[in-house]
């Protein structure tokens, strides 16, 4: 992790923003602000039920860009996102919080929540306290939490805390040796990334390659490049039933129509 890669960049600024906001809002602030938030919406609940059903399990993201891909939807509106995705029966959202590099926002995620029942996960790069209980006093159900940016320490640390809070975790890993470090941790959901963010490579095989390491306990989400009915299928036939889908649905005209469709 010596030369700087995207990912890199991304941890950099993070610092530097929690370093910029903590002037504004005291991490005592949030701690507060916090606690006048309702409980949060089961998110791993919300996959389990769908995967109980016999259903897949769809995490339905909202993304106006990525730093890969640029601008993925220029008509961006969350609440109309959230709730063609929950007509369409997905399990949870995604919402992307980071405005520098994704041009998220925290009020997405707010508006997003407002606007349907489904439990949401603040989609960012945490790697401090300070942002945990700022998600939870945006309403995030959920986080999500890099192996790549953490130390197995911190990792154990955030994930408890957010536990603390009422809020579902997903662990993210993207090799097998994150995969070790995860599963130090006791939490329920654990996703594949299929994008190296890094270098930004995608490959379906990585799922298929790490799937065999994890105890049935554990949910594994298969997360990015899910594009066609046939990379469901196929995910499917490896009993991989959680998804994590971004930009398939963002380009489309209507998000929760291509969702229907993706997933029939
Ligand atoms: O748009 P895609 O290829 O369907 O991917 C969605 C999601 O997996 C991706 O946005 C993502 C996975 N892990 C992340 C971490 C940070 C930002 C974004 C992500």
């Amino acid at each position: 992790m010596n030369t700087p890669t995207i990912l890199t960049k991304i941890v950099d600024r993070k610092r530097e923003e929690i370093a910029e906001r903590s002037k504004t809002v005291s991490l005592a602030d949030l701690k507060a602000m916090s606690q006048d938030i309702a409980p949060a919406r089961g998110f791993v609940k919300a996959i389990q039920t769908k995967l109980d059903q016999g259903h897949s399990a769809v995490i339905a993201e909202i993304k106006k860009a990525s730093p890969s891909k640029g601008v993925l939807r220029e008509h961006f509106v969350p609440a109309d996102i959230a709730k063609s995705y929950e007509q369409a029966g997905a399990a949870c959202m995604s919402v992307l919080t980071d405005a520098d590099f994704f041009q998220g926002h925290e009020d997405y995620l707010k508006q997003a929540r407002a606007a349907c029942s489904l439990p949401a996960i603040r989609k960012d790069f945490l790697v401090d306290e300070y942002q945990i209980y700022e998600a939870k006093s945006i309403g995030a159900d959920c986080v999500l939490l890099i192996v790549a940016c953490l130390s197995q320490q911190q990792l154990a640390d955030l994930t408890g805390l957010s536990h603390e809070l009422g809020m579902d975790v997903l662990i993210e890993v993207h090799d097998g040796d994150e995969l070790d470090v995860a599963l130090t941790v006791d939490n329920p959901l654990v996703g594949i990334n299929n994008r190296n963010l890094h270098t930004f490579e995608v490959s379906l095989d990585n799922t298929y390659q790490l799937l065999d390491r994890i105890p049935e306990n554990r949910i594994v989400v298969t997360e990015s490049g899910i594009h066609t009915t046939a990379d469901v299928a196929d995910m499917r036939a490896h009993q991989v039933n959680a998804f994590l889908v971004g930009e398939a649905f963002m380009r489309a005209e209507n998000p929760g129509d291509e969702l229907a469709k993706l997933f029939v």
